[in-house]
């Protein structure tokens, strides 16, 4: 049996037509304001630069406006810290998304906890992490709480389920983990130092890939039957898992691409929407 395609280009093209029609209500009652997001690219790292303008492209299709903030690659944290203050401080912005990586020099970790909780719509603070995984209201990180959304709009089942993350870096594998372990889910997180990931791979019912490694996740390590979700991104279209060899094997999984990207960009504008609506609705 052939596998079902979680698509995700699809599903963020739905919601942004229904996020227009929540921005388009809110201008109404606010006087023509609109929800802001604020996107800060540090350097000049091309595929960052990419990401970011799609951003901002997502932004005005659904009726918002962004605020592009470009830094210097020379950039300090304390120069860093003083911008995202300022943004902090500024009761235009909703949202506020640091593009991940910062050049070397710069404390990223202490700059992503300088983001005011109410405006950390990319769920990158340790607060909004601690408050998610508590099961308190918060932001979720865009990707994972992306494809959160994706499972949940596909009706795919996560309590009691084993599922298995592969990798645990801060804006991905953990609160992924955190997010699945938050829906019921049984939860391992394999990373570097994991001996016999391919065993603990075949164990998965729900597998994410989220190592940053093209192809790392061999087909025939995958259980049949299992939901297979890629959050990898590489040049020539390719994702952490060797998804071409599994669209028989899975019972579902996300394309790359078209798959968890979109979702990232999209829970993004839907989380900054939210803000936008706590401070103008
Ligand atoms: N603070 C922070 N938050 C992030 O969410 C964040 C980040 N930093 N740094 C980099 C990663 C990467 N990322 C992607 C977003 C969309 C696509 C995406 O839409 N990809 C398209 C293909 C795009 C193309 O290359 O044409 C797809 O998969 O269909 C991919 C990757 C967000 N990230």
């Amino acid at each position: 049996m052939s596998a079902q395609v979680l698509d995700g280009k699809s599903l963020a093209a739905q919601t942004e037509s229904e996020l227009l029609a929540r921005v388009e209500k809110l201008k109404q009652k606010s006087g023509g304001k609109t929800p802001i997001l604020a996107t800060i690219l540090v350097g000049d790292d091309p595929a960052s630069a990419t990401y970011v303008k799609m951003k901002g492209n997502a932004c005005r299709r659904v009726g918002m406006d962004s605020l592009a903030v470009e830094m210097p690659s020379s950039t300090t944290t304390e120069e860093l810290l003083a911008k995202i203050d300022e943004l902090n401080s500024n009761p235009d912005v909703h949202g506020i998304l640091l593009q991940h990586p910062v050049p070397p020099q710069v404390d990223e970790r202490a700059c992503f906890d300088a983001i005011a909780l109410e405006k950390d719509v990319d769920g990158v603070t340790c607060l909004g992490f601690g408050r998610m995984a508590m099961g308190e209201d918060a932001y979720g990180c865009a990707t994972p709480q992306g494809i959160m959304r994706m499972l949940d709009h596909y009706g795919v089942e996560i309590e009691g389920k084993h599922a298995v993350v592969v990798g645990r870096s801060p804006i991905l594998g953990k609160p992924m983990a955190m997010m699945l372990l938050q829906k019921n889910a049984t939860v391992t997180i394999c990373h570097s130092r994991t001996r016999d990931l391919p065993a603990l791979v075949a164990q998965a019912d729900i597998l994410v890939g989220a190592v940053g490694k093209p192809e790392f996740i061999k087909a025939d390590w995958v259980k049949e039957g299992a939901v297979v979700v890629d959050a990898g991104y590489h040049p020539g279209g390719v994702g952490d898992i060797e998804l071409s060899a599994l669209t028989e094997k899975a019972s579902a999984y996300t394309p790359v691409p078209g798959g968890v990207g979109p979702m990232t960009i999209n829970t993004l504008i839907y989380q900054s929407v939210e803000s936008g609506e706590k401070s103008l609705g």
